[in-house]
């Protein structure tokens, strides 16, 4: 009975094997299907643990959640190189800016996520099943993205409460997922938070996946990311008229730091 078993387990294995090398689309399914799996179960198991030891929707929950997603980078053969992280230790409230890539950046954001922060997240997440009520267990701020109206409602409540609680927030300011090895533009939201509460922005930039991720190719193999952690931008004094400055100064810092981690060309370098 137990050696039919074993030798189920090592023919699914062997099935799995031969189907990844065969073709790198069915690698990619496989390992975006298992990493939606993982998250899915993983909250699943998780948010009973959240509810006994913290009893509902509080920030709290984001170090179970963090301590849980660490372990995941093991799966699929990631590293990750921090550098900086003494930049978050900043007194009190921030908002924290950085690059989105993909689904997968949930491992990078809970490799260097700080106590009491919590992000802003796509009002969608909420129903991604297990995923959505571990998200909602852990304080995460939804938004509604269709409806500016609506969002800056929202944001403007951040940037109230944010003080009253000592809580970080983590905003990606591209708004979108973006595996390009570029920035997208950023929205102005986050900036607009951090001259409303008068707190500092931290940016943070992560390598682009592209040499070991990339939907487009198919891509999904082991890698290295590096991340840094930049020096805090202080706000005190800016106003509602400075947010333009402050989003540009950010995106300009932010992408000669990714085009530095990623290995590539600056752009200033390109044309001299
Ligand atoms: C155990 C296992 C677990 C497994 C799993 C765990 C995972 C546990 C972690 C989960 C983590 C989730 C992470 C999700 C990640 C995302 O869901 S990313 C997508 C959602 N996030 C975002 O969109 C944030 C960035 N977006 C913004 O900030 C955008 O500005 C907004 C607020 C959505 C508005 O959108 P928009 O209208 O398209 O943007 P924008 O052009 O910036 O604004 C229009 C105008 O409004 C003004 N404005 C914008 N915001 C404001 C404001 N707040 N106040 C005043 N004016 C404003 C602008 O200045 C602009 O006016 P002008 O300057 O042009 O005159
Ligand atoms: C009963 C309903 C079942 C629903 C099943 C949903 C399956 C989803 C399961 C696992 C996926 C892992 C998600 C980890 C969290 C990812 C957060 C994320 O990266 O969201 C994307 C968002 O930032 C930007 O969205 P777009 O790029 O604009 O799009």
């Amino acid at each position: 009975m137990e050696l039919g078993w074993l030798l189920w387990g090592a023919a699914v294995l062997l099935l799995l094997h031969v189907l990844m090398g065969l073709s790198p689309a069915v690698n990619f399914a496989l390992r975006i299907g298992f990493y939606s799996f993982l998250c899915l179960l993983a909250s699943a198991l998780t948010a009973p643990v959240c509810l006994l030891v913290n009893g509902g929707r509080t920030v709290k929950n984001m170090r179970i959640i963090r301590a849980v997603v660490r372990t995941f980078k093991y799966f699929f053969g990631l590293r990750f190189e921090v550098k900086g992280l003494e930049n978050f230790k900043v007194e009190g409230p921030a908002i924290i800016v950085s690059n989105h890539q993909s689904i997968l950046d949930m491992m990078g954001l809970m490799e260097i996520l700080p106590d009491n922060c919590v992000q802003v997240a796509k009002k969608e997440l909420m129903y991604a099943g297990t995923v959505g009520l571990i998200i909602y267990l852990g304080g995460v701020i939804f938004i509604n993205r269709k409806s500016t109206t609506d969002a800056k409602m929202v944001m403007a409540e951040v940037a109230k409460s944010m003080t009253a609680d000592n809580v970080k927030v983590w905003v990606y300011p591209e708004g979108t997922r973006n595996c390009t090895g570029d920035l997208l533009p950023f929205k102005k939201g986050a900036f607009h938070i951090a001259v409303q509460a008068q707190v500092p922005v931290i940016p943070v930039v992560y390598s682009s996946f592209t040499s070991f991720y990339n939907p487009k190719t198919k891509l999904f193999t082991s890698g290295k990311i590096k991340v840094e952690v930049l020096p805090p931008i202080e706000t005190k004094g800016l106003t509602s008229d400075d947010v333009s400055d402050l989003t540009d100064r950010c995106f300009h810092t932010m992408r000669e730091t990714l085009f530095r981690l990623s290995g590539r060309p600056s752009e200033s370098k390109k044309s001299s």
